[in-house]
């Protein structure tokens, strides 16, 4: 399976981060997530039905961090993995990299990037 779809700098406020001033308040998160699923059907219906949307993907994974509170960028990229894992079963890999923008002065980013498949 080749077909790849993607979202690209997803950002949102969260908890996350194993220092104090990180556990009170909120700071931006950005996440690039790609998941693997057959496009061919949707491609030729034109039926978001046929397809796994990006928008959906995009508000879950949202939806978990904010209402979570995580301490390492690793946990937030496995939970996410997993949720998608579990939502969509036409999802056979999911590639998830959680970047904290705001750390390093030195660095444009830090956080990690996971695969992982069902
Ligand atoms: N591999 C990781 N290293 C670090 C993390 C993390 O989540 N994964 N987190 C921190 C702190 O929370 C950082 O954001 C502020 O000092 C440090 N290293």
């Amino acid at each position: 399976m080749s077909d790849t779809v993607f979202i690209h700098d997803l950002q949102f406020p969260a908890i996350i981060g194993i220092m104090d001033h990180e556990r009170l308040q909120r700071q931006t998160v950005s996440m690039d997530i790609e998941f693997t699923t057959d496009i061919s059907k949707a491609a030729a219906s034109g039926n978001i039905e046929d397809t796994v949307s990006y928008a959906e993907v995009a508000e879950r994974v949202t939806e978990l961090a904010q209402n979570g509170e995580y301490l390492l960028v690793e946990s937030l990229a496995e939970d996410s993995a997993q949720l998608i894992l579990q939502s969509y079963s036409a999802i056979e890999q999911v590639t998830i990299k959680v970047a904290k923008p705001d750390i390093l002065p030195n660095a444009g980013a830090v956080g990690v990037k996971i695969e992982r498949r069902r």
